[in-house]
């Protein structure tokens, strides 16, 4: 297992490393699509290839819907959560995200009026070089206040600078960071004091709760907890709602503020594209409205577009780990409930040569048919299977990349020729490369 890589990452006055993943797909070569790697004493069954994922985690769904544990969270929410209290806690979550419109309307308008604050902030920088990450965390982050915390914030308020400031892709490991010294002690305070954050929010709410005008999530599950006070197996608890809360804030900002990163650097890189991006955008929406998502299935080039950035930039490579909630064979192999962990590794569907004309090239045209329509493809699997946010994920991507291109054409700071669109690590997530880039109003 000599080739074994945990991650890139380019030091200065250095080439850029390959393209490496986490688990080094090359290892299918010698041990095949299904193989067994130690990381330390747990033993993790690796998954490659389109086809023996979607045997595992749609066909066999049920059998691999467990949440693998090697990252050792106690009392965990939804992300790490296993068993029925994993199933309470997403379906709870689920409608009652729901019922603020995720997914539907009520959010469409939200990421609509977002995407306008976003727009205001980027003329601010009156087509000078800046760096993208932070307003396109702000716009994605919003979204999620709005959700659990039942406000937006001002892009300046301190409070939200505050939170902002506690992000960072390291948090979804909280527990190994804590043994890890240096630099992700730090992020592990971060994970606690974002947890305080939660817990003070939660204190407000409790004093303002109105039963019948629930504001937001942590209302919701508050209520939830007052019907099942008395319950001595409840799974809403103090802990669980501070945990899903938190969860539910990272997974929905990082996410797509680094695909939004990462999908502006590669139009950067691609004119021809962002060209054709801007034709239908004014074809379709015009420069004078704020884009829908009615106007989506009449844009299959910016479908197109957002589909192959989901799948080039594969900002979650190795997929979040699995486990069986029963034993079972896959193909042939017995893999059993108890100790092993499963990886998909979401990088082997996405790049599966079978399945992608040219998987290392960034190419619009994976998803787009011989007459220009758009074309599915089931080896996109960016979002795995079990996604709980998978619908705001694709609002949000489709109204703030159309906004963002509807009033600005993209300017680059370096030659484009020479932009390097491999990520700047690659690890549990591919993190994009650090840039900037000017927007000059169209
Ligand atoms: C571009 C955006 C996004 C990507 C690429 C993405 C990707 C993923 C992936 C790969 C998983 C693991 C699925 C599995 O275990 O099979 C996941 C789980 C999850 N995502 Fe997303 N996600 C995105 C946006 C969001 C948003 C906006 C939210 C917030 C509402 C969200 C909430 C979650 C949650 C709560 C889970 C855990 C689900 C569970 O274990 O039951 N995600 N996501």
């Amino acid at each position: 297992l000599g080739e074994l890589k945990f991650g890139g990452g380019s030091k200065a006055g250095m080439p850029p490393p390959p393209r490496t993943l986490s688990f080094s797909p090359q290892l299918s070569e010698t041990y095949g699509e299904i193989f067994t790697v130690h990381l330390g004493s747990r033993p993790c069954v690796v998954l490659c290839g389109y086809r023996l994922l979607k045997e595992a985690l749609i066909d066999h769904a049920e059998e691999f819907s467990g949440r693998g544990d090697f990252l050792d969270t106690p009392a965990p929410g939804i992300v790490y959560g296993n068993g029925e209290r994993w199933r309470q806690l997403r379906r709870f979550a689920i409608v009652t995200l729901k019922s603020f419109g995720m997914g539907k309307r009520g959010a469409e308008e939200r990421v609509r009026e977002e995407a306008q604050h976003l727009i205001q902030q980027l003329y601010q920088t009156h087509g000078q070089p800046f760096d993208p990450t932070f307003l396109l965390s702000c716009a994605g982050s919003n979204i999620i206040c709005w959700l659990v915390f039942g406000e937006r914030f001002e892009y300046g308020d301190e409070r939200f600078l505050a939170l902002m400031g506690l992000i960072n892709l390291l948090f979804i490991f909280p527990n190994i960071m804590r043994f890890v010294p240096g630099p992700h002690q730090r992020i592990y305070a971060n994970y606690l004091r974002l947890a305080e954050f939660v817990g003070e929010r939660v204190r407000r709410n409790r004093q303002t709760l109105d039963p019948q005008n629930p504001r937001d999530f942590i209302d919701c599950f508050l209520l939830k907890m007052q019907q099942e006070k008395g319950n001595p197996d409840t799974h809403f608890t103090e802990d669980t709602l501070s945990k899903t809360t938190v969860n539910l804030f990272f997974a929905g900002t990082e996410t797509v503020s680094s695909t939004l990163k990462y999908g502006l650097r590669i139009l950067l890189r691609h004119p021809e594209v962002e060209a054709r991006l801007h034709e239908e955008i004014d074809r379709v929406i015009g420069r004078h409205r704020s884009p829908c998502m009615e106007d989506r299935s009449r844009m299959p080039y910016v479908d197109a577009v957002i589909h192959e950035i989901q799948r080039f930039a594969d900002i979650v490579p190795m997929g979040v780990p699995h486990t069986t909630t029963r034993d079972i064979q896959l193909r042939g192999y017995a893999i059993p409930k108890v100790g092993m962990n499963v990886i998909p590794l979401l990088c082997t569907s996405q790049f599966d040569p079978s399945r992608f004309a040219n998987p290392q090239t960034f190419d619009p045209g994976h998803f787009l048919d011989e007459n220009g329509r758009f074309k599915r493809n089931d080896a996109f699997m960016a979002f795995s299977r079990v996604c709980l946010g998978e619908g705001l994920a694709v609002m949000e991507l489709f109204i703030f990349l159309t906004s963002i291109l509807q009033h600005f054409q993209l300017k680059a700071e370096e030659d484009q020729a020479t932009i390097d669109i491999t990520p700047e690590s690659s690890g549990l997530g591919n993190i994009p490369r650090p840039y900037r880039l000017s927007l000059i109003p169209r």
